[in-house]
Parts: structure tokens; C-alpha cells; sequence
């Protein structure tokens, strides 16, 4: 990465076929830090995502995105969907190398060799898509994003298909290769939330709201008692429970 990476504005009114999803939303996404995006199914975790990222969402947005640096978005960003979008005709490293072929670039070989060898993949490196698990399907996508290099990653529900044990490995992973990144996480799981974030915002139908019990920095030990008790107090607000 050569540049530093921005801080990212999305301000607007979102609607599906005429019904509305968010209203007046103002979203603010610090240079350089891990946000966790987090709340129920539905919601449009993903759709705020998809917006950041220029992407078609299936409906009509009236505002702006825009980085704290007023240069455009979409070229500088890594985004990593809720489905792999693994190309099928392709083998595992491939795939990871497809963002530089694409780009008539030669890939950097012993970069893709070593995520992949990360994210475990080496007995698998020369296999398609279908004859992968879904978790592996996950982590050559996560080492395809990896590979892309770039200032802002945009991550959805990255490491959900994943055993526990992989998944601790991963964020791990993740947070290694994006330190210093710009990088918006939507997850499910508050446990992995405080693990991980700078800064957690809760997305519910009333609109985002920041959550204010976030102590130390990421990368938060998983078992640690105020790790714990963060996650547990997480999981009261998103519930709607009394803290
Ligand atoms: N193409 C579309 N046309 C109409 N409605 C859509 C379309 N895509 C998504 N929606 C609706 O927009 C809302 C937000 O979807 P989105 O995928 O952003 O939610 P989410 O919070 O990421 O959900 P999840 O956590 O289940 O992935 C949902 O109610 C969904 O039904």
C-alpha cells in the first residue's frame, strides 16, 4: 500500500421499490481504523457496504460517499461479499491472482503463495471452487482480498462459514494484513465485533447509534474477562435489554 488510506462520509436517504431503508443516515468511518457494522438481519449492513463500494444495491440513493481526501472510492477498495464470488472455472490460486490479471498486471506469486499457505489452502491450491467446503470457499476469498492490497477494505460477514479455531486464525490474519487499512466489517457476532473493532456502530431500523463501551485496542484476546464482558454488554444493547 503507498498511500494513506481515508476516512470515508456517507450522508443520504436509501429506498427499495419506493419503501425506505435508511433515512437522513450519516455514517462516518475513521481513516485508517477497523468499524464494525453490526445489528439484526435486514437491516442494510450489506447495503451500506455496497454503497461505500459503488455497487448496484437494487434501489435508489439520494446522497453522497465520499473519502476525507476528496479522491475517488471505488479503485481503492478491497471488498470482500457475503457470498465468495469465487470465479468456478478458476483453481484457488487462480482466484487469488484474478484481481491482478484482470488488471493485465503479473501477479505477485510469492505474495498469493503466502496467504495462501495462511489461510490453509496449500493442499488445495490447485482445486476449483466446487470441490471446496464452504470455509475454504471463504478463505480463498478472504486471501483474494488480502491480496488486493488496498487502503480501504470492505468486509461482509468475512469469516462466518468458518470453525471457531479458523475463525480466531483468520482474524487474526486480517488484522495483521489490513493494520493501518481503512476497513468496515459487518458482522453478526459481537464476540468477534469487540474483538476486532476500533469503533462499533450499530445499525438498527431507528438508524445508527455508536456503541460506547469499546475499551483498549484491537486485536482483543477472545477469553480475556473484559473482553467478555464487553461482548456480553454488546449483546444486551443489540437485544434492547437494560445495560
Ligand atoms: N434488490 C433488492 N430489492 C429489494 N429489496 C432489497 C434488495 N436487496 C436487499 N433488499 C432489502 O433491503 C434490506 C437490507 O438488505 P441488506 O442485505 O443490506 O441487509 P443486512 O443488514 O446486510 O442483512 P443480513 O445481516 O441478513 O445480511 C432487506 O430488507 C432486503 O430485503
Amino acid at each position: 500500500m503507498h498511500e494513506a488510506p481515508p476516512g470515508l462520509l456517507l450522508q443520504g436517504d436509501f429506498h427499495h421499490a419506493g419503501q425506505p431503508l435508511f433515512r437522513d443516515i450519516h455514517l462516518g468511518i475513521e481513516a485508517g481504523r477497523w468499524t464494525c457494522l453490526v445489528g439484526p438481519s435486514g437491516v442494510g449492513k450489506s447495503t451500506l457496504l455496497r454503497l461505500i463500494a459503488g455497487l448496484d444495491t437494487g434501489g435508489e440513493f439520494s446522497g453522497s460517499v465520499a473519502a476525507g481526501d476528496e479522491k475517488p472510492i471505488a479503485a481503492r477498495v478491497a471488498y470482500m461479499a457475503q457470498t465468495d464470488l469465487l470465479a468456478p472455472w478458476l483453481d484457488v490460486y487462480e482466484n487469488v491472482v484474478l484481481g491482478a490479471r484482470l488488471r493485465g498486471e503479473t501477479p505477485d506469486r510469492a505474495r498469493a503463495e503466502r496467504l495462501i499457505a495462511r489461510v490453509g489452502l496449500v493442499p488445495h491450491r490447485h482445486k476449483r471452487p466446487a470441490s471446496l467446503s464452504g470455509g475454504m470457499r471463504q478463505r480463498a476469498a478472504l486471501a483474494r482480498m488480502l491480496m488486493e492490497d488496498r487502503p480501504i477494505a470492505l468486509l461482509d460477514e468475512p469469516f462466518a462459514a468458518l470453525d471457531a479455531r479458523t475463525r480466531s486464525e483468520m482474524q487474526e490474519l486480517a488484522h495483521e494484513t489490513l493494520e493501518g487499512r481503512t476497513v468496515v466489517l459487518v458482522t453478526h457476532d459481537p464476540a468477534e465485533a469487540v474483538r476486532l473493532a476500533d469503533r462499533i456502530i450499530i445499525v438498527s431500523a431507528a438508524g445508527l447509534s455508536h456503541y460506547d463501551g469499546l475499551e483498549g485496542h484491537p486485536l482483543r484476546a477472545a477469553d480475556a474477562p473484559e473482553t467478555l464482558a464487553m461482548q456480553s454488554d454488546l449483546l444486551r444493547r443489540l437485544r434492547g435489554l437494560p445495560q
